[in-house]
């Protein structure tokens, strides 16, 4: 058995970052930004009004002094033209500032009569104006990699970024086996279940920007398995689920085996999660995960989120943690690093009673793994233990 550390750092050697793929500004949403992208412009491009009101000198923007107003510049309808001495250009926000002017005087400041303006005797001091490049200038970069958000869609598209550079989205096999398992739906049989953990792995691989591909159920046999290992073909990351312990219907290894598995480890001091397995298949790395439906999803989030992030560029570091405060005591650990379901309430961290690997009602519930770590002694009400957040 080989240590979480040691077991990641072998899963992460079995993944490159994938390649790069171009993709329109309006698929950009949620994808890893592959390469830095450079601004084609500034933004604004020109001085413009931040405010409507009138644009004039503002060496002559005196209190009380008056204008000619001589024409109007509107956002998309810039005034064409300059303006003199004793002259303004009525302005709306966003609209450029005509030469001559480097002030707007808002129009709650201004009585107006006619062409002619005074300007009231109290002003506030303020230009009202986004001078060129006040946002951004030409040839800006917006650096990567970075998970795009709403905010970085809005700016590409200021930077007038057409075709967006990300990372090619791992593929990623689900092959959930074993004779007492029918999908969600089905009419199971009476010593039959729904498979579940491959939904909820699913969703998790989804999450992290990955594309799942559920197969069929595998069933108990090598030439079953042996099947769905052929579906799995293309895909960059082939996940089992079940079979992977000692029992006679366990068949998993064999099968992988028979394809050519060249396996990096097999069982890991964790708990949930010891009977897991990994290593390179062909093209893709495979990870045997256990079947116990709490430590699949454990291990999805302590390894394969990992993976699934070096696969998409984004590094290669464990699943973030943060430290939490228990409101309760706990008793020793034994040698296996134990992942608790808990919740976690602002700093405040509550473990469920129940931690059996079979309990999903408990992972629904739980908004947290607490980490003990191999060997951990008692815990009292206010120690600090780490925690993942799921
Ligand atoms: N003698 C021993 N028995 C077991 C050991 C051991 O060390 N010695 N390890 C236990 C641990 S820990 C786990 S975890 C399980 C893992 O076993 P497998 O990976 O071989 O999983 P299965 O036996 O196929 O299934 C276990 C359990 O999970 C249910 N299951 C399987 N797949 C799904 C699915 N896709 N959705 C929902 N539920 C699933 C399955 O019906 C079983 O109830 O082994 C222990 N035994
Ligand atoms: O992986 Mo098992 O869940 O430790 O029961």
């Amino acid at each position: 058995m080989i240590s979480v550390e040691d077991a990641l750092q072998k899963l992460l050697a079995l993944v490159q970052p994938l390649g790069v793929e171009d993709v329109p500004l309006g698929r950009a949403h949620g994808r890893v930004l592959a390469q830095a992208v450079v601004a084609r412009r500034s933004q604004p491009p020109f001085a413009a009004s931040a405010m409507d009101g009138y644009a004039v000198a503002g060496a002559a923007a005196a209190p009380g002094a008056t204008f000619h107003v001589t024409g109007a510049s509107a956002a998309g309808h810039m005034f064409d033209g300059a303006v003199g001495p004793g002259q303004a250009v009525r302005i709306f926000t966003g609209a450029p500032l005509p030469p001559g002017t480097d002030r707007v005087v808002i129009q709650e400041d201004v009585d107006r009569t006619g062409d002619s303006i005074r300007l009231h005797d109290a002003l506030d001091d303020s230009l009202h104006v986004r001078p060129v490049g006040a946002d951004f200038s030409e040839g800006m970069t917006l650096s990567a990699p970075r998970i795009l958000r709403p905010g970085d869609i809005a700016l590409l598209a200021a930077m007038n970024v057409a075709t967006v550079p990300v990372m090619c989205r791992p593929t990623v096999a689900i092959i959930a086996t074993g004779d007492e398992l029918v999908q969600p739906g089905e009419v199971p049989g009476p010593d039959q279940i729904i498979a579940s953990n491959s939904h909820g792995l699913a969703a998790l691989i989804a999450q992290a920007g990955a594309v799942p591909r559920l197969l069929p159920i595998a069933r108990d046999t090598r030439e079953s398995l042996s099947l769905a290992f052929d579906l799995a073909a293309g895909t960059d990351l082939i996940l089992t689920i079940g079979g992977a312990s000692v029992g006679d219907h366990d068949l998993v290894a064999a099968a992988a085996a028979d394809k050519g598995l060249d396996r990096a480890f097999y069982k890991v001091a964790m708990r949930p999660g010891k009977p897991l397995m990994a290593g390179r298949m062909g093209a893709a790395a495979m990870i045997g995960l256990p079947g116990n439906p709490v430590a699949a999803m454990v291990c999805g989030h302590v390894f394969v989120l990992p993976v699934l992030r070096r696969m998409l560029g984004l590094g290669d570091a464990p699943t973030p943690r943060t430290w939490a405060t228990l409101t309760h005591a706990l008793p020793a650990n034994g040698p296996r690093e134990h992942y608790m379901r808990a919740h976690l309430d602002g700093d405040h961290l509550t473990v469920a009673d129940r931690q059996d690997s079979s309990l999903l009602t408990v992972l629904a519930q739980a908004n947290a793994l607490a980490v003990r770590p191999v060997g951990d002694a008692a815990r009292a009400a206010g120690d600090q233990l780490q925690v993942v957040a799921i």
